[in-house]
């Protein structure tokens, strides 16, 4: 049979990991853990196999090796740099084989003083200064190489996290959130915050290039010491081999299938993990306070810990026990006693041959020694391969972010072809539109279609969850319909240019963020087209309703609303209060000291939602004139509740509240509805009346479909779910 009939056959149906499938699946208990390995017996049956496969991995990566060396050395004194750490490289890689000469010379010396009783003193000197030397170059080169990986790495580093950045910014949302993107996004960071996969890949091909180096010069110490002994190649043979015999009864106890998952049906520690995170995580300390849960959960989790014992300990410390283990094998009973085996027959062939002793006690350590170190060297080498490898596929990881395609196809026809026709609006029609987010089974949009004139104001009402939000997002090519047609001015929006598109509307998310910038540069990155003006800046605020509360923070609009830099410090002086112009935090106190932080926000969430509507009107009512939009979208941006459910608490709050914080689309509404002038709005709400009875055009929407369609009369003359939950509200606010 060919090799390619022997491959490894794939798991019992392409794609799946069957745990239950005992011939391919061996199944192992580690404490409440079970892992199911693939069996490695069916691998290919070639020789070295796997190495092959190694090699193939690295020649693949080879031509993204060659552009990241390109890449390197351009950096600013890089290519100078390199070539330093390769030649100290070199240097150090050579110091172990001058050690092993000049040490086997001194044991030649020792032995001849035994024999003779007297020791040529040049030579002695020459060999000790030899050996000292070896010992102080190794430890200046060891000081060289690191004066110059620091300066290496850091420059490499900034220069691949601006790539990685670059890659990561052009992302569109359904790719960046594709799991597969993620993991590739992962792997292309490099394994520790400390380094970057360029410099570990630089590392990984100079310690290949450094082993093979040590390799051939202890090797050629290793021949000159044999080449006058009579019984030195079998002693050589004997240490070589006890070296390989230890190194494969060690490596085959390492956990190595490379298929494997593990999973946990202990629901005691299940739970004992979802206590520990209701109690260590910041964002259930309010609850976990009000809900007095303290004692509660305490007893909870003591209770579940005696249950599951000793046992709780998360998976990787269960495998490295596992692993670790120490089992009672004959190749573990056989170990140490082969170790002295080139020692017996040493002494069997000097009980052989009394009168003349095959060869000296020197030369047989220092054989012992070689062949050891010569054997240790080669074994490195096999696992540097192997990290070479995976080295090689990170940087080609690491080259081909930049490449991943967006499943938002950008179009080529510029918008709009006439700019002052933006002026009065953009008109928009959905055809038969329907949707699915990606992955989900269900649809969020089926079968949708309506059309707003350039100029009106549409408003997008419906219960919780019935497709009001995705249609903004499709609205703004978020994502693309699954079936159905988007035409904004009459024309296919996947045929508009992505950025002109994105230019012409103004959008706030419902599920809106801050940025962890100051507020300021908060509000100005609504228009990243102009550039930063502190005066418009300082509009936007006004008529977002935010200037005033901003004025008052000590800060002002130069606050953080999440730093993203903390400050270090230690032991300040009792009652420090304020740092650097800054309050004291004393959140990474209390981290060290095992207390967990405390987030409290500095702003209500009614300002927060402010600074948001600021950031929108950046774009689009800065100014009349420079202004390029002309598509308003605003999702409702407050606390999503549904009217048919939840109108006692709407009342709560409409009673409650004299601050418009807490009921701000109302506020918010006429604002907008004054400062669009002719342009189209688009505005998602679960508020009726006030808000409807302006609007050219209500879409009700109900289990992911427009249920009724129409002006706030025409809907109510209609007297159907619209005019129901209408009266409800009205009631509600009466
Ligand atoms: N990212 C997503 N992935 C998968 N499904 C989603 C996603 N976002 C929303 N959905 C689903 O799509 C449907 C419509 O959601 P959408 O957010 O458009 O509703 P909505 O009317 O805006 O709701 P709300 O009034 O609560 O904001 C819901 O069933 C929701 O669960």
């Amino acid at each position: 049979m060919g090799i390619r009939g022997k491959r490894r056959k794939p798991l019992s149906k392409a794609g799946v990991f069957d745990p239950n499938d005992a011939q391919r699946i061996k199944h192992t208990r580690l404490g409440v853990w079970d892992l199911y390995e693939e069996r490695m017996t069916d691998k290919i049956p070639i020789p070295a196999s796997s190495r092959l496969e190694i090699l193939v991995q690295m020649f693949q990566g080879l031509p993204h090796v060659w552009r990241m060396l390109k890449d390197v050395c351009s950096i600013r004194r890089c290519l100078v740099l390199i070539c330093l750490y390769l030649l100290v490289e070199i240097g150090t890689a050579l110091i172990p084989a001058m050690s092993l000469w000049y040490s086997g010379q001194l044991l030649a010396l020792v032995e001849t003083a035994v024999e003779k009783r007297s020791v040529d003193k040049n030579v002695l000197l020459h060999v000790a200064a030899g050996r000292v030397a070896c010992v102080i170059v190794e430890r200046l080169l060891q000081y060289t190489r690191n004066q110059i990986s620091l300066p290496l790495n850091k420059s490499i580093k900034q220069f691949y996290s601006s790539h990685i950045f670059e890659a990561m910014a052009r992302l569109d949302v359904p790719t960046f959130e594709d799991a597969a993107v993620q993991r590739q996004l992962e792997s292309a960071w490099s394994t520790s915050s400390k380094s970057s996969v360029a410099w570990e890949t630089i590392e990984a091909i100079s310690n290949v290039i450094t082993t093979i180096i040590q390799l051939l010069s202890q090797l050629s110490v290793l021949i000159t010491i044999l080449r006058n002994q009579q019984d030195g190649p079998l002693l050589a043979v004997l240490s070589f081999s006890q070296s390989l015999f230890q190194w494969a009864s060690v490596s085959r106890s390492v956990f190595h299938s490379s298929v494997w998952a593990a999973t946990t049906k202990n629901e005691d520690y299940v739970r004992m993990q979802g206590y520990k995170h209701i109690v260590d995580n910041p964002i259930h300390r309010k609850e976990l306070i009000a809900g007095n849960l303290g004692e509660y959960l305490t007893r909870l989790y003591k209770g579940a810990a005696a249950r599951v014992g000793d046992d709780a300990v998360d998976f990787g410390e269960a495998r490295r026990a596992h692993v670790l283990n120490d089992r009672l094998t004959l190749t573990s009973i056989l170990r140490e006693p082969l170790r002295e085996l080139p020692q017996i027959v040493f002494t069997l062939r000097a009980v052989q041959y009394p009168a003349s002793i095959p060869i000296s006690l020197a030369s047989l350590t220092l054989i012992n020694h070689t062949a050891n170190s010569f054997s240790t060297t080669l074994f490195s080498l096999f696992g540097e391969s192997f990290s070479l490898a995976e080295q090689f596929g990170s940087v080609r990881k690491l080259y081909e972010i930049s490449t991943i395609a967006n499943k938002v196809i950008d179009g080529a026809k510029p918008f709009p072809e006439n700019q002052q026709a933006l002026r009065n609006g953009i008109s928009l029609e959905f055809r038969n539109v329907s949707f699915k987010y990606p992955g989900a089974d269900k649809y969020a949009l089926h079968n949708v279609s309506f059309k707003i004139n350039a100029g009106q104001l549409c408003i997008i009402v419906g219960v919780n969850g019935s497709g009001k939000s995705t249609i903004l997002k499709l609205i703004s090519r978020l994502y693309d319909p699954t079936e159905g047609l988007i035409l904004i001015d009459d024309q296919d929006i996947k045929t508009f240019k992505l950025a002109d598109l994105r230019r012409a509307m103004a959008t706030l998310f419902q599920d809106y963020t801050h940025f962890p910038l100051s507020i300021k540069e908060n509000i100005a990155l609504g228009n990243p087209d102009i550039p930063y003006d502190e005066n418009k800046v300082r509009e936007a605020a006004r008529l977002g309703g935010a200037e005033e509360f901003v004025e008052k923070l000590p800060e002002g609009f130069d606050t953080y609303l999440d730093r993203p830099v903390k400050d270090y410090y230690s032991a300040l002086p009792e009652g420090t209060v304020t740092l650097f112009g800054r309050q004291v935090d004393y959140r990474k106190v209390r981290g060290i000291g095992g207390m967990r932080a405390t987030e409290t926000s500095l702003l209500s969430g009614g300002q927060m939602q402010r600074l948001a509507v600021a950031r929108t009107f950046m774009r689009s009512l800065v100014s009349e004139t420079e202004s390029s939009v002309g598509l308003l979208l605003f999702d409702e941006p407050s606390a999503s509740l549904d009217p048919t459910a939840e109108h006692g608490k709407l009342l709560c709050f409409a009673l409650v509240s004299q601050d418009l914080t807490l009921h701000p689309p109302l506020d918010l509404f006429e604002r907008l509805r004054a400062l669009r002038s002719n342009k189209t709005m688009i505005f998602s709400s679960h508020r009726f009346g006030n808000l409807t009875r302006h609007a050219d055009l209500i879409l009700y929407m109900d289990d992911s479909q427009v249920q009724e369609e129409g002006t706030h009369e025409q809907l109510l003359a209609r007297n159907g779910e619209y005019a129901r939950i209408w009266a409800l509200q009205a009631r509600a606010f009466v």
